[in-house]
C-alpha cells in the first residue's frame, strides 16, 4: 500500500492519479467518512487499475524452488534435480511481451477497457505477485480487500501530497529486489484532514 500511495503521488501532475482516484470513490460514496462497502469496491475500475498497477512494479521478489528428484523439463529444457529455480515476477511483469507500452512507468490506465490505447498490451496473467499454482497466497482475496479498503478510506478522508524534499529516484531505488518485498526507505507523506467532512461525527 506504501508503494501504491508512492506511486500515485509521485506521478506527474498531468496525470492528476489522486484526483481521480478521489472523484471515483466520491461518486460510489457520498458519504466520505460512511461505511464502505467492500463490494462496490470490488467494482470500482480506477481503484482496481492502481492496485493492480501498483503490485506489478512493486513486487520485484522472486520465490525459490528446488527441483525434485528426477529432473523437470522447463520451457523444453531438462532441469536435473536439487537445481534452484525460480520466476523472475518483475521481469515479467515489466517485460515489453506483456506491458506495453511504457513498461517500467505506472499507467494505471493500462487496466481498463481499451488499455493505453490502439497496439498497448496488458497480460493480465502475467501479474505474478500472489504466485500462483498450489502454493498461491492462501489470503489473495482479503488482501485485494484490505487494499481496496485502506486506500478508499485513506484517499476519500485526506488529502495527501509527497513532502518537497523527497527524492523520489532514491526511494525507488530503494524497492528491493529480494526474496520478499523490502523497502529501504520511509514514505513520508504530508496528509490533511480533507475540509468539509464531518469529522465530529466520525470520532463519536
Ligand atoms: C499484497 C499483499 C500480499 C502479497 C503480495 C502476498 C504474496 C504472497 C506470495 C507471492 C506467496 C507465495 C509464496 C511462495 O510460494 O513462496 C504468498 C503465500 C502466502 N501468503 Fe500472501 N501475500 C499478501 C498478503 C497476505 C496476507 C494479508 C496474508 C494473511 C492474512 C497472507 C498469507 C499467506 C500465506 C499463509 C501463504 C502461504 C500459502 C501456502 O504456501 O500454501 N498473504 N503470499
Amino acid at each position: 500500500m506504501a508503494l501504491a500511495f508512492y506511486f500515485i503521488l509521485s506521478a506527474p501532475q498531468k496525470y492528476g492519479y489522486y484526483s481521480r482516484l478521489r472523484k471515483e470513490l466520491d461518486l460510489a460514496f457520498p458519504d466520505a467518512l460512511g461505511t464502505l462497502s467492500l463490494e462496490k469496491l470490488n467494482t470500482l475500475p480506477f481503484l482496481n487499475a492502481v492496485i493492480n498497477e501498483g503490485l506489478r512494479l512493486g513486487s520485484p521478489f522472486y520465490l525459490p524452488r528446488v527441483v525434485p528428484p528426477g529432473g523437470v523439463e522447463i520451457a523444453g529444457k531438462f532441469i536435473p534435480p536439487d537445481t534452484q529455480v525460480a520466476i523472475a515476477a518483475y521481469s515479467q511483469q515489466t517485460s515489453p511481451e506483456n506491458f506495453w507500452p511504457e513498461p517500467l512507468e505506472f499507467r494505471p490506465d493500462r487496466w481498463l477497457p481499451g488499455g493505453l490505447g490502439p497496439g498497448s498490451r496488458t497480460e493480465r496473467t502475467a501479474l505474478f505477485s500472489f504466485s500462483s499454482g498450489p502454493h498461491v497466497c492462501i489470503a489473495k482475496p482479503f488482501a485485494y480487500q484490505e487494499m481496496r479498503h485502506v486506500i478508499a478510506r485513506l484517499v476519500l478522508a485526506y488529502d495527501m501530497e509527497l513532502p518537497g524534499y523527497f527524492d523520489a529516484k532514491r526511494y525507488r531505488d530503494g524497492i528491493l529486489n529480494m526474496r520478499t518485498t523490502i523497502l529501504q526507505h520511509r514514505l513520508p507523506v504530508v496528509v490533511r484532514r480533507r475540509p468539509g467532512l464531518s469529522w465530529e461525527k466520525a470520532s463519536g
